[in-house]
């Protein structure tokens, strides 16, 4: 195992609910205990033991620990609160057009088989009194992304969040991705990308809104 192991945050900075409560862990920081990270090293060796590799050749060394960070950083989202990242920046204002943030970048994983997808996510809100800072839109975003999904769930989650937290007139989402477990394994359709929507309110209830949020993303 790796013994030089150094970690950003201890786990006494997770609250009960399991969530870092400090601002740098809440957006970007890990929690990784060195015990975490040995036994995630472990795992990733004997997955290399099983595909037949020999984890103690020379390029594999350090691989099981690579890896181990690196499904950390992929799967944060587990670790991230994206109610509490919305309420960091909410403000009351009398705007109540349709905001929409278009073209976010995911990168998620699907939950059959720990291989990505990705593409984009358009979000849209209609504020009922208070707006929400553009970039937590991206981050509430990423914080669903970042924890093994299928991409129906990350839609509706993505919704749920922006409504519970700002409760405005309505939410809408709609996300466009590949997934490689149909491009590089399976069907091997490699063209094929999936949109998925979720929506609320006036999206549901008011075609012209809907309309006119699937004209702006350009669907
Ligand atoms: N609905 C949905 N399905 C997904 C998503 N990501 C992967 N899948 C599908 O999950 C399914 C798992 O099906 P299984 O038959 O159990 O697995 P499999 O034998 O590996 O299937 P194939 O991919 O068809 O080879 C596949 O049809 C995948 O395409 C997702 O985000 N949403
Ligand atoms: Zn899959």
């Amino acid at each position: 195992m790796p013994s030089d192991i150094s970690v950003s945050k201890t786990p006494s900075s997770l609250n009960s609910g399991g969530f870092c409560e400090d601002d740098e862990c809440l957006m970007d920081g890990d929690t990784a205990s060195p015990e975490e990270i040995s036994n995630l090293s472990g795992a990733v060796s004997m997955l290399l033991q099983g595909i037949g590799e020999n984890p103690d050749r020379e390029g594999l060394l350090k691989t099981p620990e690579r890896v181990a960070r690196s499904m950390r950083f992929l799967t944060r989202g587990y670790r991230q609160n994206p109610e509490e990242l919305l309420k960091k920046a909410v403000f009351t204002e009398s705007y109540d057009e349709m905001v929409l943030v278009r073209d976010i970048d995911i990168f998620s994983m699907c939950e059959h088989h720990l291989l990505p997808f990705f593409g984009k996510a358009h979000v849209a809100y209609i504020p009922d009194g208070k707006i929400v800072g553009l970039s937590k839109i991206g981050r509430v975003v990423e914080v669903f992304a970042r924890r093994l999904q299928v991409q129906e769930r990350l839609t509706q989650q993505i919704r749920d969040a922006i409504q519970d937290v700002l409760n405005p007139k309505g939410v809408a989402v709609v996300i466009e991705a590949k997934h490689l477990c149909m491009v590089m394994r399976g069907v091997e359709k490699l063209n094929s990308v999936t949109t998925t929507s979720a929506m609320s309110g006036e999206f549901i209830s008011s075609p012209s809104t809907r309309s006119e949020f699937l004209r702006l993303i350009g669907a």
